[in-house]
Parts: C-alpha cells; sequence; structure tokens
C-alpha cells in the first residue's frame, strides 16, 4: 500500500535547547487511518504540529531527519502552504473562533481556504457528515459543548478538502457518549472519501475503534508499532493504555517523568 507520509529520525528542538523529539520514525498509508498513542509530554502533538507547519509558531524548528508528502520533501515546510498541499490539522486546543457562530466559522475557513468555492455548498456538505451541526448553525462556537467543538473543529479542517488530516487528541476531556458518535461520524466520514487520517490518542480504546495501524512514542521516539489488532493484545498497551495493570501505568509514567528529567540535565 502506498504511503501517503512517511516521517523518518526526526528531530525536533523547542527554543534552540530542548529537544522534544529523538528521531521518530512513522507512516501514514493512503486511504488508512492510523493512531499515535503515547503518555502525556511523549511528543504526540510536537510530532503533529511538525508535520503541519505549526511549529514555527512554537519556537521550534525540526533539527535534523525528514518528512515526506505524497514522496515529496516537505520538512520544515510552514503554514499556509502545508494547508495548501492538503495537509489539514484539528489542533487540540483554540480550535475554533468562540465569538462566531457554527455557520460563521464554516464560512470564513471556506472563503479563506477553498476560492472560488460555493461556501453554502461546502456547509451543507459538512451539515451532512455532522447532522447535529446543523441544528447549531446560528449558535455562536462559544457556547458549543466540547463534542460540538470537536465536530466543528474537524468540519472547518474537511471544508480546507485536505488530504491528509492530522486530529489532535480526538477524546481528552470528553464525554464517552459524545466520543462514540465522533467516532461514528469519522468512520462515515472515511468510509464516503477515503481521507487519510493520522490520530493521535491518549485513550488506546478510541485510537482502536478507528485505527487500522499504530504507533506509539515514548520520550520522544516510536517504541513499538503494529496493526491494531496485534497492539489490541500486545501486553504493555493492556497494562499501560487500557487500564488492565494500573501499578503498571503508575510506573512508567513515573520511569517517562524521570528518563524527561535526566535528559533536561544533560
Ligand atoms: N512550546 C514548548 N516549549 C518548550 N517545550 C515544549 C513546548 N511544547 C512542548 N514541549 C515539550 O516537548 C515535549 C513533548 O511535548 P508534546 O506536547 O509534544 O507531548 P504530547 O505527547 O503531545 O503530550 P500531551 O499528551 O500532554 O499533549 C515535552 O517534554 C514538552 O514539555
Amino acid at each position: 500500500m502506498t504511503d501517503i507520509l512517511e516521517v523518518t529520525d526526526l528531530e525536533v528542538t523547542y527554543q534552540r535547547s530542548i529537544r522534544a523529539l529523538h528521531g521518530v520514525n512513522l507512516r501514514v498509508a493512503k486511504g488508512q487511518i492510523t493512531a499515535l498513542l503515547g503518555a502525556n509530554g511523549a511528543g504526540k502533538s510536537t510530532t503533529l504540529r511538525a508535520i503541519s507547519g505549526f511549529i514555527g509558531l512554537d519556537n521550534a524548528r525540526v533539527t535534523a531527519g525528514y518528512v515526506r508528502y505524497f514522496g515529496e520533501d516537505i520538512t520544515g515546510l510552514q503554514l499556509p502552504k502545508t494547508i495548501h498541499k492538503g495537509i489539514v490539522l484539528v489542533p487540540e486546543r483554540d480550535k475554533v473562533f468562540t465569538n462566531l457562530t457554527v455557520a460563521e466559522n464554516l464560512e470564513v475557513v471556506s472563503t479563506t481556504r477553498a476560492e472560488g468555492s460555493n461556501w453554502r455548498q461546502i456547509e451543507d456538505e459538512i451539515f451532512v457528515y455532522f447532522p447535529r451541526l446543523a441544528k447549531l448553525r446560528n449558535k455562536p462556537a462559544g457556547l458549543l459543548s466540547g463534542g460540538e467543538r470537536q465536530m466543528l473543529a474537524i468540519g472547518s479542517a474537511l471544508v480546507c478538502k485536505p488530504s491528509l488530516l492530522l486530529i489532535d487528541e480526538l477524546s481528552l476531556g470528553l464525554a464517552p457518549v459524545i466520543v462514540d458518535e465522533i467516532i461514528e461520524r469519522l468512520r462515515d466520514i472515511h468510509a464516503r472519501t477515503e481521507l487519510s487520517i493520522l490520530l493521535v490518542e491518549q485513550s488506546a480504546a478510541v485510537a482502536f475503534a478507528l485505527a487500522s495501524y499504530g504507533f506509539v512514542l515514548e520520550n520522544g521516539k516510536v517504541e513499538l508499532e503494529g496493526a491494531t489488532q496485534d497492539l489490541r493484545t500486545n501486553q504493555k498497551i493492556l497494562e499501560l493504555y487500557l487500564g488492565t495493570g494500573s501499578a503498571g501505568r503508575a510506573d512508567y509514567l513515573a520511569n517517562a517523568r524521570r528518563r524527561r528529567e535526566e535528559r533536561a540535565n544533560v
């Protein structure tokens, strides 16, 4: 299967001195949903922000390695060029314009990102994907629930007609019932569009519900990868991410913290 995205030996450094990624290797196959799992501080957001050209906003730089997209070297490419290439990130925070209504959020993206297209038609397409948003079209985004904001953020990203959609923390802080609805909507979108998706998740259950392949990041490096059907039964994953061994998870988090502190002191 063709890879739409290849990340090779990627290193990212914040503020010229804080190394967050230590040689990340991962791939996203065309038309597939791939998950990137890892504990707090493992480097998941940094990886997504490096791929999508956001790290310039964070005072960070790619200091080694490559990002290839459809075979082209796009290492260090910044916004908005990444969006024009079809790489669109749904960020963890600040996803929507809170003072604009749902319809205005979609409109503002469609007028800046989808030149020459009819925004009402685009809006209708997004409402087919997220019928709940159609009922909320005149409501300010600041008054939406967390789950509704996530749907609007994904809808706004889809307005950009991505080839590769990156989603940072799909389920963080959301109620299980709304997470289920978002999973169902994403499955539907994926079935209709065969969009390639790279999903960052702390919940392995959510990642496995959507993705066919997964990578596990620890301290800025991929430590484990595989088909999700295999990762599902991997002992380490079971202990650390599916809650079958809380002592294991606590040890793991303590070790991860210790290794980060050791690295910071070098
Ligand atoms: N703006 C920044 N300046 C300096 N260091 C940063 C910055 N953002 C992240 N880091 C550091 O980079 C490392 C990776 O952080 P990152 O946010 O990518 O991890 P994460 O896996 O997404 O964590 P979380 O699940 O908590 O969002 C951490 O050690 C973090 O402290």
